[in-house]
């Protein structure tokens, strides 16, 4: 079984994200680049980093009206990335002109409620019933839609999973037993994840703030 983990690589030198994922690159599935990396470095620093050799994650989450959406994931074919994010909430056509637009080989995820929400940040922005209920909802629509899977954090992943049988799952907000969960609200450990059916364990500061990130990034992948 390939390695499920991608680095979420959310530094800002070039160099130094290249010299990180040429040290963790044994003990890793992927990178993902976000709006921090692609905001600082752009087109040019997304094909630096795929030059070493490894899947690419481009995590922008689109989220405008379909035409916009559309036009964004034409702009990225070049850059050939094996997942990209939309944003669920953008709505069924935004979901499906982006699916339609994307290129053969890239599977297009939507982004349900962010990690960093926990209830009383989600009832602020006006969604009651809590992350159980509108991640479900969400995991419909976007199925519905015709895209390859959704975003969402380990405490969610197994129901869907019981739902939409054969949907890509992608799971950020992972710890390691005992690790500082920072802004991530919704957490879980890499394995707790991957049991309960995550496709993809999205994993950053674990091993990027690590003292030694090719020994965290070798610990993790030993728990799975
Ligand atoms: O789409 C994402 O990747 C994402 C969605 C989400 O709900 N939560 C979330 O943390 N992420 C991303 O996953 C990464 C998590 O980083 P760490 O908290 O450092 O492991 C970051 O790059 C976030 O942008």
């Amino acid at each position: 079984m390939s390695n499920p983990v991608y680095l979420a690589l959310d530094v800002p030198q070039l160099d130094a994200a290249k010299a990180l994922v040429r040290k963790v690159a044994p003990h890793i599935g992927g990178v993902k680049l976000g709006l921090e990396f692609f905001c600082a470095h752009g087109m040019h620093g997304v094909h630096e980093i795929a030059h070493l050799g490894l899947p690419i994650f481009l995590d922008l989450k689109f989220h405008d009206i379909p035409n916009t959406v559309a036009g964004a994931m034409q702009a990225i074919h070049v850059l050939e990335p094996a997942i990209v994010t939309v944003h669920a909430s953008g709505g069924r056509a935004m979901m499906e002109d982006a699916k339609a637009a994307a290129g053969e080989n890239t599977r297009v995820v939507a982004v349900t409620m962010l990690t960093s929400l926990d209830q009383r940040d989600m009832e602020r922005t006006g969604i009651t019933g809590g992350a159980h209920d509108q991640v479900m909802r969400l995991a419909e629509l976007a199925e519905k839609s015709g895209l390859d899977g959704i975003v969402c954090s380990g405490k969610e992943v197994g129901a869907v999973h019981k739902q939409w049988k054969h949907g890509f799952f992608v799971v950020p907000g992972l710890r390691p037993k005992g690790g500082n969960s920072g802004d991530q609200k919704r957490v879980v450990t890499p394995r707790e994840a991957r049991d309960d059916g995550a496709g993809v364990l999205v994993i950053g500061r674990p091993i990027s703030k690590a003292d030694d990130p090719a020994e965290a990034a070798r610990a993790i992948e030993a728990t799975l």
